[in-house]
């Protein structure tokens, strides 16, 4: 691993980021709180980058108040900036960027602020005109600090030109020089940072500077050592700074925090200057501690907008829906001597229920180094589900909510995030759960039941597992307007025209799947792979439900225990056929678009790279195929053993019943992914204090593909057939290409788990290992912070980061919108999205959805539409040649899965209508 990584935390007990062999902050003791920490103020002007929540979170750690963030579109001018935040002051409330700040406390704009950060983003500069109108009119002596874009826009405004940079580079770290010059080394931006240090870069764009100007406005502080692109600039009089590096990612991180914590000082310093802050000066020299000294007053504090403040933040960001009603009982029961398999399970008694799912961890068993927490299942059928049709099927929208197949709620208002929090909001959360056991020889099924209630800080210990009932099921990628929105609302954004005007693109999607779809998981099984232990976990909303649950386990408790190992029916024809399959067969399923259109559209993301619109973009294909009429169960199996992966799952939809409900969704979703999008736990690892309300986030992206070798003989490896493997094992890892891709997700999913999780919290648990699959070596990454459960939940992780910034790219918001476009409008439905659990006690496990197929039926129902997403990552290193063949390598795990499955045909048992008009299922009875 190279040395730049070396200040990444290898060691996950570290809670807060070291600062060891780091020169102290010099700070006046006035200034530090008991923490340590700056009392200042600062403004952030997101360029809705995917970054920006990095340089928030440092300099959060910095300061006593976090700084505020606005999206760069609340305004167009300095005046409009002014307006915004004096109502955002009047309107202080839970949940804005002022939540740390007192009502009344500030008054006008110039009291507030100590330093205004310009964040990076994509686009030019021309394109920013609040930022560019911040650097031309805010008061002389405030200090600003340009980040990348931030720093093309001082460029911008001093008159320098800013054009394509000599190549863009994106995600890569290299060295810097610092320049030298008496005046440089008074700059106390670069206060005890070294002349030479690697720092990440992401630009396509530069500041060109005329050095021959005889009194120049803009000074270079820094050049790239292989390019000699400006890496920092300085304005010659005003306390105005630029790095076009990024500080804030985790490839800067021996100096990057170093070279905040300065700007913070010479802000600090200001305040020092200065006895009021609006006494400034057009007229400009550095004093004796390098600070700007002030004498003109430019700005005048301007009156509160009366008709203004009557707008509250909580009708724009829609408000936390905090239901007072008592948290759901939950019940656990532990079967003893049962040798039942959890795919017999499925098969015998789940999967003709019309809705019924399994999240499996395939791998587990031929894994024995797969994690902890991928060694369980859970698999149920439900009586209540949530449908939710968002913008993109607007003659549907809102959220749906059935009783077997009767409509109960609709809410067309709703999104799916905010009814979810009804049920997993801080408030509502289980505090732990009841364990039963039943006496063998009592023969009523409502007696002889042993209660033992056990809070959920030592019933995660005593069971192994988290999940407690809840929410199964998946956001499809479309749930992206909602979380979209939220993010801007939240930093006032998404009112400027060129937003409304890219949120009106919306994608067509299959009418038969809903945008996102869960399934009320009230009475589950749970199974270790490892020591093949079942749980059966009931939950109960009434005392009604208390004792129908409670006969529900004793009955099934009972039924269980009878099974003993046997065959599956269908083993031995699934087994056939994956032993007669060729692995050079032409896969049936078609691309939806082909090369000469990928090869076009790769054109296009390079293209938006060059210009400085996006870093890398995760560009998708789909690939269809229609296979008659047979059980999707049966492809899911195939899938599992063919592509064993440890967020698998299987997710069936009213494919029995098609017709007979309000809705006319039935699909089913057959998925064998490799990828953790984001979990929530409670771990070890968190530090001992307020222990119970802390939980863990952690995100698991993956960046970085290639082909394995395939044994000549299906199952049997040649030694030479290894080393070969290794051998790509080991190019993978030293690949600049993927690193690069690797590294900007890594930084992007530290933004996203930034926004809501503790400051300092956020940290890179393991920076890209390697992991194998059936057809592929990834690269994978972990990420985690600490949320504090008593005001955060898995609903806000959800809000913050989804969808997963793998299945984008970066810069999020602006990537998605090119994507659309590229990709020709056509939704991605549940591919690229999450699937998972949302558990009672706050705990949450989802993937992302890859390496998957989504089953519809036919218009005439006698065949099943298939549809398998595939993609990759385009960044200025890819290649074109190699990007359909990559997206082509992902589709076949499961492409020759849907082969196998279309070449068993139907049998007998296909039919699930019939199945279940005639199959009484002693599992499902609800009494
Ligand atoms: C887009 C897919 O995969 C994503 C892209 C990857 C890559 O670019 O290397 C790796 C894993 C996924 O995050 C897919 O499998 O369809
Ligand atoms: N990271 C950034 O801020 C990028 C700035 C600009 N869009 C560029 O590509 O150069």
């Amino acid at each position: 691993m190279s040395s730049i990584f070396t200040s990444v935390a290898e060691d996950d007990h570290q809670y807060h980021r070291k600062s060891e062999g780091k020169p102290k902050l010099d700070t006046s003791s006035q200034h530090k709180t008991k923490e340590d920490k700056l009392d200042l103020r600062l403004l952030l002007i997101d360029h809705y980058d995917s970054f920006t929540y990095n340089l928030v979170d440092l300099l959060a750690q910095i300061c006593v108040h976090p700084p505020i963030v606005v999206a760069a579109d609340v305004a167009t001018s300095w005046e409009g900036l002014e307006k915004h935040l004096q109502l955002l002051l009047s309107t202080t409330s839970e949940d804005t960027p002022f939540q740390n700040y007192q009502q009344g406390e500030l008054t006008s704009l110039v009291d507030l602020l100590d330093g205004i950060v310009l964040s990076p983003g994509p686009g030019r500069p021309d394109q920013a005109p609040l930022s560019l109108d911040i650097v031309r009119k805010a008061p002389s002596n405030l200090p600003i600090l340009g980040v990348c874009l931030g720093h093309q826009i001082l460029g911008h405004v001093y008159g320098a030109n800013v054009t394509l940079a000599p190549n863009p580079i994106h995600g890569q770290v290299q060295a810097i020089r610092r320049v030298n010059g008496e005046e440089n080394d008074e700059d106390p931006l670069w206060k005890n940072i070294p002349h030479f240090i690697n720092v990440t870069r992401y630009h396509s764009l530069q500041v060109l500077l005329d050095y021959n100007k005889e009194s120049p406005l803009l000074i270079p502080t820094a050049l790239a050592e292989n390019d000699n692109v400006v890496m920092g600039l300085r304005h010659h009089l005003l306390p105005h700074f630029g790095v076009q590096f990024h500080p804030e990612s985790i490839g800067s991180s021996t100096w990057g925090p170093e070279l905040l914590r300065n700007f913070c000082n010479l802000c600090v310093a200001r305040q020092d200057s200065n006895t009021t802050t609006t006494q400034a000066t057009r007229q400009m020299t550095w004093n004796t501690s390098g600070i700007l000294d002030s004498q003109e007053n430019t700005v005048s504090p301007l009156p509160v907008l009366k008709e203004l403040i009557q707008a509250t933040i909580s009708t724009r960001t829609g408000s936390i829906h905090t239901t007072t009603r008592s948290p759901p009982r939950v019940f656990l029961h532990r079967i003893e001597y049962t040798e039942m398999e959890p795919e017999i399970l499925m098969q015998t008694y789940l999967v003709n229920e019309p809705y019924n799912f399994w999240l499996d961890s395939a791998n587990a068993e031929t894994n024995k180094s797969s994690s902890q927490q991928t060694m369980y299942s859970i698999l149920g059928a439900a009586k209540t589900r949530v449908e939710y049709y968002g913008k993109e099927k607007n003659d549907r929208r809102g959220i749906y909510v059935f009783e077997e197949e009767a409509l109960k709620l609709h809410l067309p208002d709703t999104d799916v995030l905010t009814y979810l929090e009804q049920y997993h909001n801080p408030r509502r959360l289980t505090e732990g759960a009841t364990i039963l056991s039943f006496e063998k020889k009592c023969a009523d099924e409502r007696g002889c039941i042993t209660k033992l209630f056990v809070p959920e800080t030592e019933l995660s210990q005593q069971v192994g597992f988290g999940f407690r009932g809840g929410h199964v099921g998946y956001l499809g990628y479309e749930t992206r307007h909602d979380t979209t929105s939220y993010l801007e609302a939240y930093e006032g954004g998404g009112t400027a025209p060129t937003r409304k005007e890219k949120s009106r693109l919306s994608s067509s999607t299959d009418p038969h799947v809903p945008t996102a779809a869960f399934l009320w998981a009230d009475r589950s099984y749970v199974y270790n792979h490892r020591n093949r232990e079942w749980y059966l976990v009931g939950v109960a909303e009434t005392s009604d439900d208390e004792s129908a649950v409670l006969v529900w386990m004793k009955r099934t408790s009972q039924l269980l225990r009878r099974s003993f190992k046997k065959p599956l029916s269908s083993d031995s024809r699934l087994y056939q056929q994956l032993g007669n399959l060729k692995y050079t067969r032409p896969v049936m399923c078609k691309p939806n678009r082909s090369r000469g259109k990928y090869d076009r559209n790769f054109d296009s993301c390079i293209e938006y790279i060059r210009q400085g619109d996006s870093y890398e973009l995760c560009l998708t294909n789909q690939l269809e195929a229609d296979v008659p009429k047979q059980n999707p169960f049966e492809l899911y199996q195939i899938l599992r053993r063919h592509n064993p992966a440890p967020y698998s799952a299987y997710f069936h939809w009213n494919i029995g019943n098609q017709g007979n409900t309000n809705t006319p969704s039935a699909f089913a979703i057959c998925c064998s992914s490799p990828e953790r999008f984001v979990s929530v736990k409670p771990d070890g690892i968190v530090p001992v204090v307020n222990k119970n309300n802390k939980r863990l986030v952690e995100a698991k992206p993956i960046k970085g593909t290639c082909a394995r070798v395939i044994p000549a003989q299906y199952g049997q490896w040649t030694e030479q057939e290894k080393r070969d493997d290794l051998m790509r094992v080991e190019a993978l890892r030293s690949s600049l290409k993927d690193r690069a891709e690797n590294l900007m997700i890594v930084d992007l999913l530290r933004n996203d788990l930034s926004r809501v999780c503790e400051t300092g919290s956020v940290h890179v648990a393991k920076l890209m290992e390697i992991e194998s699959y059936a057809s592929v070596h990834q690269m994978v990454s972990t990420i985690r912070g600490v949320i504090d459960s008593s005001t955060r939940s898995c609903i806000d992780v959800l809000k913050s980061s989804f969808p997963g910034g793998s299945m984008t790219g970066a810069p999020k918001l602006r990537t998605m919108e090119l994507l659309d476009e590229i990709e020709e409008g056509v939704g991605r439905g549940p591919y690229s999205g999450c699937l998972g659990y949302i558990s009672l006690n706050g705990d949450m496990d989802m993937n992302i959805i890859i390496r998957s197929a989504v089953l519809t039926p036919s218009s005439d129902n006698v065949s099943w539409k298939v549809r398998v997403g595939a993609g990759g990552a385009i960044t200025a290193l890819s290649e074109r040649a190699s990007e359909y063949d990559e997206m082509l390598l992902k589709a076949s795990a499961v492409t020759k899965a849907v082969e196998v499955w279309g070449r068993a045909g139907p049998t007998d048992s296909d039919n699930p209508q019939t199945v279940t008009s005639t199959f009484k299922n002693p599992l499902q009875i609800r009494v």
